[in-house]
């Protein structure tokens, strides 16, 4: 996921622009202010500010303002954040989830200073370009118009769907909330989490993966990844058609992996990541995934199982557009038993994430577990697996150490505002080193590296 924008930052923003009379509104309220004004925090005041003149009150409120960002900063607890750390510096655009107040008491001077030089900062013009309201895309076809993303329904057997879903659910008592360093504190990410690796004749054999499950987790040290269950192995064969007779329809990117599998298959899965939430306000924050093993262009498929959220997307627009259109949301039901393939671009151009939601349906399965519940048991927890394939060429061994001598990441540089696809290898370390990394990043180069094959090589 993207590690270098931070939403924290932003909302402390917003809060400080808004007047020191008014309650102060929820972070939630805030985050969606700044989706609308495209991370602009003075138009996301603005925004806020508006509502409440017109409404007379403020959308959600929480707690009294008490007075400015300061004492604000000073007086807030850790609540929640992304799944992905969000080393310190960046001032641009929003990134998180509902996201949570700065500092803990005890914060540094100098981190407020860093804060509040940041509040000071001109901030940009906002071109006049309408803002366009968030779509909701309910069918598949409307899904596939407008973004790089399928929706398929109704994937597995209803019978697998439902076994999965228990059998993932017992699961997550297991799973953490991530955790990484964010000015001075740890914070925590809104949901459960876990990794999986997949053993298939021994080839993608669980050590392979260690480094890689360890930096799911944000790079903290954690035992051997488990094994896909045999629910998961089956769901993962459904899983697998579906992607390869959706791909063998679209265009390929150049970089994309260009190697098939014992099969031919164009896309297998090797690993999946698997998430919970429990209850409407367990979420995940805007973001796009971390390329480092899935290197450029990857396919992702994400499961849906249990009850249904809703899947916000959103593009991020090229530095050389930003004046002359405006980036749409788009919200994406996701029932049970619903595929999402994000396909090639989709990490690349848009961000993703699960909002948190005020009401939500229970979900009531069809097919009685087979340990003690009994038909009319409801469950409010989505589950979703996201199968994914990390490409041999880059894994855990090849890729560039930082300065702190620990592996980097791979971020795309979603601008690309010279229309050439850029990828940078950064630093890491500050998500688990007390927040302090180094300034180590490089541009990846396919060819020096020697990775590959990629699409542009198999023509
Ligand atoms: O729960 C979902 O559908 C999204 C999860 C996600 O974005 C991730 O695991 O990277
Ligand atoms: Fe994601």
């Amino acid at each position: 996921m993207d590690a270098c924008q931070d939403t924290d930052t932003l909302i402390a923003l917003v809060s400080s622009l808004l007047p020191v009379t008014g309650p102060v509104p929820d972070s939630a309220v805030i985050l969606d202010a700044l989706v609308q004004s495209d991370g602009d925090a003075n138009t996301a005041a603005r925004i806020i500010n508006s509502e409440r003149k017109s409404t007379g009150k403020t959308p959600v409120k929480k707690r009294k303002r008490v007075g400015d960002l300061d004492d604000w900063l000073k007086s807030s607890k850790s609540t929640h954040n992304d799944a992905d750390p969000k080393p310190v510096a960046s001032n641009s655009k929003v990134s998180s989830g509902p996201a949570a107040p700065g500092p803990s008491k005890n914060a540094s001077p100098s981190k407020l200073v860093n804060l509040m030089t940041v509040l000071r900062q001109p901030l940009p013009a906002v071109p006049s370009i309408p803002r366009l309201p968030p779509l909701t895309l309910s069918n598949p076809s409307l899904v596939a118009q407008h973004t790089p993303c399928t929706l398929h329904l109704s994937v597995l057997p209803a019978e697998l769907a439902c076994r999965l879903f228990y059998n993932m659910k017992d699961a997550s008592a297991d799973w953490q909330r991530n955790k990484w360093w964010l000015f001075d504190k740890v914070v925590e990410s809104p949901h459960r989490t876990s990794f999986y690796a997949r053993s298939q004749n021994g080839v993608d054999g669980r050590e392979d993966w260690q480094e890689a499950a360890q930096y799911w987790y944000n790079g903290r040290k954690t035992e051997p990844p488990s094994v896909f269950s045999d629910a998961m192995e089956e769901a993962c064969n459904y899983v697998e058609k579906i992607v390869n007779d959706e791909m063998r329809k679209r265009k390929r990117f150049p970089l994309e992996w260009g190697g098939t599998g014992t099969e031919g298959q164009m896309w297998r899965a090797n690993v999946a990541a698997s998430n919970c939430y429990e209850g409407g306000k367990e979420s995940v924050g805007l973001h796009s995934d971390q390329l480092t093993y899935l290197g450029p262009y990857p396919t992702i498929a994400s499961l849906s199982l249990g009850t249904s959220r809703v899947f916000r997307l959103r593009e991020v627009v090229p530095a050389d557009e930003v004046s002359t259109r405006r980036a749409r949301t788009f919200n994406i039901p996701l029932p049970h038993n619903s595929l999402t393939i994000m396909h090639a671009s989709c990490q690349e151009r848009f961000k993703h994430s699960i909002p948190p939601q005020t009401a939500i349906d229970v979900y009531r399965p069809l097919y009685p577990p087979a340990h003690d519940v009994s038909n009319e048991t409801s469950y409010n927890c989505r589950i979703n697996i996201t199968f994914r394939f990390y490409r041999p060429d880059f894994k855990p061994e090849s890729l560039p150490r930082c300065k702190c001598g620990i592996p980097t990441i791979l971020r795309p540089d979603m601008k690309h505002s010279d229309k050439v696809d850029k990828y940078w290898w950064c630093c890491y370390a500050g998500a688990q080193n007390d927040g302090k990394g180094c300034d180590y990043w490089r541009c990846m180069d396919m060819k020096s590296e020697g990775r590959g094959p990629c699409i542009n090589d198999t023509l």
